[in-house]
């Protein structure tokens, strides 16, 4: 359980989050979801100390982060974007170093045959389209079997058949009693995969359960209003 509150932070004088408070229970995909630069990115990196935060309570099954740092990143897996891999190593390095950092019991092979990657997994990053980029970042979050899972944008670049992959995969970790907030701009994919979304507006959270609503008609009604007001 991830347990957050009092959550603030500001760049400079640009405030982005204010008094943020929520809990996320296990097994559940969670959407965020908001539009470019309202601080999706932001808020996952303070869930992981990323960037600093003095006041902020952050608890992951009671670990505290300022408390316990170590303690509470082993609980978790997070790697921002597949501009993070290193260029000069393959897809199955990046996959040996999760095994080995995260003491994981999963099979690398079983995943890299899961997720159609045997014809490049002995490629070096610099080589890959961004989709199998993409795919290889998926195959870590996968590899480290970390029971909290921050996920940001992994969608971008897919085609459609990879994207069925990928939320199949979502579920498949929500079943296993994972926790996944992952970020995206597809409402169509976070209507299918996810039980509730975090609509980041106005420097909160606004939790909805997903009761099968039209998520792209939610996403007008809280943002596009907005916007058509200040036009
Ligand atoms: N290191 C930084 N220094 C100053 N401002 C920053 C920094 N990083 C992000 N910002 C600003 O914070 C705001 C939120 O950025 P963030 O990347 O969290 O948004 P996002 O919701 O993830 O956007 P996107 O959907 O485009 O990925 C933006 O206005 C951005 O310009």
């Amino acid at each position: 359980m991830l347990e957050v509150s009092g959550l603030n932070f500001a760049f400079k004088d640009k405030p982005i989050l204010r008094d943020v408070n929520f809990t996320l229970g296990d097994g559940q995909v969670i959407g965020l979801v908001a539009p470019n630069g309202t601080g999706k990115t932001t808020l996952l990196r303070l869930l992981c100390g990323l960037l600093p935060n003095k006041d902020a309570s952050i608890k992951l099954n009671g670990v505290d982060l300022k408390k316990k740092r170590t303690a509470f990143l082993k609980q978790l897996f997070f790697l921002e974007s597949s501009n993070h891999l290193y260029a000069d190593l393959t897809v199955r390095d990046h996959l040996l170093y999760v095994k080995r950092m995260w003491k994981s019991k999963v099979d690398i092979n079983a995943v890299i045959e899961e997720l159609g990657m045997t014809s490049y997994y002995k490629k070096k990053i610099k080589s890959l389209s961004l989709g199998m980029k993409q795919h290889a970042l998926l195959a870590m979050y996968i590899i480290s079997d970390a029971q909290t899972m921050f996920i940001d944008e992994p969608l971008n670049g897919l085609d459609p058949t990879s994207i069925q992959e990928f939320e199949h995969m979502f579920r498949r970790l929500r079943d296993e009693g994972k926790t996944l907030l992952v970020s995206s701009h597809q409402m169509d994919s976070v209507g299918r995969v996810c039980d509730s979304v975090f609509f980041l507006k106005n420097q909160n959270i606004t939790n909805i359960e997903n009761t099968g609503q039209d998520m792209m008609a939610l996403y007008t009604e809280m943002f596009m209003t907005e916007a058509t007001a200040d036009a």
